[in-house]
């Protein structure tokens, strides 16, 4: 038997949303399968002098609901199969929130931490070069992922401007705010998860101050990190690439900012501030209320999963829990508020980013605070709702939610637009 690719351990998402919900098999068989995945292979000269070439891709995964949209991500490790995987779950994240979007996903196999700036932005306008034709302001918008910024997304920007020969911001969101980019989005995938967890605290049986542990501490990790800690939550664990550290009475979240932005892993705090060091994958089991993967996919599996303490985990990143890993935790009465809910909110402040590049005309940070909280809100009510009435996880009743828009949104362009074309 053929082994399963990634994007069928995703696939069993939607297969089991199908079993809740009275759709056409031929919506099913639509959304099993990638519109487009472009292989591209980038040319860039190095500072020495010499051309280093590294592979590249970009996923449409579905356009039914509208321009694909999804992040490209910078990683040693990504795969054509990775970013078809991701760029599903994109056209899920965009349907739960309701958004005018398919979705997509795009990813250069490079550690770019190994590169100096100048490399990088040859890279990163080389990716452009590639794929102009692929993606448009109405076609489809990249964003930022792992280890891209918006300095990154600048670049880009600007590179396609030079192509198309016209400013044209919508093309791509995350941007730096001197090029059209959007307040708020900075912080916005944390501070969608944020507001999911107060809105729904009371059902979630998170009454008064809890201990958090958040693996990875990028810019999902560090910003969900200062917004429970504003509130006066204690952050007992966190973990980067390089390691993990712990407190059980709470880390210092300055020392740790400052180890990051000196280049440093968190774990350059241990032995100093009441930090400890701890194993990465220690960090799954530690004693919290709350814990929080916002680095990779399939941190949470079935070998670690039983050893998880918190009550709920928040899923910052993209695929962190296995599906296996998924019935572990179900069984052991965790709640996971899902992915495709739970950091919806940096995609939902990239809608708003295209937006106002589209109207020129820009709001300001309480307007988009405002925006983003009636959205997590009302999906996360609706998503909360659906579990309760089905008897299923928020994961399987996020996917229902949004399979009931994708399916309406497939059959209202007629069978014929999406078999026969
Ligand atoms: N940036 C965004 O707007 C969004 C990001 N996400 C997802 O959130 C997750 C994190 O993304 P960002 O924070 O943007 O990336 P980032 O590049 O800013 O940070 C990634 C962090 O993960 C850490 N990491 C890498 N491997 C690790 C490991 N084995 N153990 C522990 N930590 C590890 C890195 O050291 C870094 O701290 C990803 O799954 C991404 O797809 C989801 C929605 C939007
Ligand atoms: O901001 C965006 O458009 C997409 C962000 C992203 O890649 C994600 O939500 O995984």
């Amino acid at each position: 038997m053929p082994e399963e690719s990634l994007l069928d351990s995703a696939l069993v998402r939607l297969d089991e949303a199908a079993r809740h919900l009275n759709v056409d098999a031929d919506v099913i068989e639509k959304l099993k399968y990638p519109r487009e995945t472009t292989k591209a292979r980038l040319m860039i000269r190095m500072d020495d002098g010499s051309r280093k070439s590294f592979l590249a891709w970009r996923c449409r995964y579905d356009d039914t609901r509208g321009p694909t949209k999804g992040g490209i991500r910078f990683h040693p490790d990504a795969t054509a199969e990775e970013v078809e995987m991701l760029a599903f779950w994109m056209t899920f994240k965009c349907a739960v929130m309701n958004l005018p979007y398919g979705g997509g996903k795009g990813a250069v196999q490079v550690d770019p931490r190994q590169l100096s700036k100048a490399e990088l932005e040859r890279l990163s306008r080389s990716y452009i070069q590639a794929f102009s034709r692929i993606i448009g302001p109405d076609r489809d918008i990249p964003a930022p992922d792992v280890y891209t910024n918006s300095m990154i997304m600048g670049w880009m920007a600007d590179e396609y401007s030079q192509i198309v020969g016209q400013g044209s911001p919508a093309v791509i969101t995350g941007k730096p705010l001197a090029l059209g980019g959007s307040v708020g989005r900075g912080d916005a995938t944390a501070r969608g998860g944020y507001y999911l967890v107060r809105h729904l605290a009371e059902e979630l049986g998170l009454a008064g101050k809890l201990r958090i542990a958040i693996q990875g501490f990028g810019n999902a990790g560090q910003y969900i990190a200062s917004l429970l800690a504003g509130d006066g939550h204690t952050i007992v664990a966190v973990s980067d690439s390089g390691g993990a550290v712990h407190a059980a009475e709470g880390l210092d979240l300055d020392a740790l900012m400052a180890a990051k932005n000196d280049g440093h892993s968190v774990v350059h705090t241990a032995g100093r501030h009441g930090h400890q060091a701890i194993a990465a994958d220690e960090l799954v089991g530690v004693e919290c209320d709350v814990l929080v993967p916002a680095a990779l996919e399939n941190m949470i599996h079935k070998h670690n999963a039983h050893t998880v303490k918190a009550r709920l985990v928040l899923e910052l990143a993209n695929g962190p829990v296995t599906p296996e890993a998924d019935g572990i935790l179900a069984d052991r009465n965790v709640v996971v508020l899902p992915d495709i809910l739970a950091n919806a909110g940096g995609v939902t402040v990239s809608y708003f980013e295209w937006v106002q590049n589209k109207q020129g005309y820009y709001w300001g940070l309480e307007e988009i605070h405002t925006k983003l909280r009636t959205i997590m809100e009302r999906e996360g009510r609706a998503i909360w709702q659906l579990s309760v009435d089905r008897g299923v996880t928020p994961r399987t009743a996020a996917y229902v939610h949004a399979l009931s828009r994708l399916a309406e949104a497939i059959e209202a362009h007629g069978t014929q637009s999406y078999f026969d074309s």
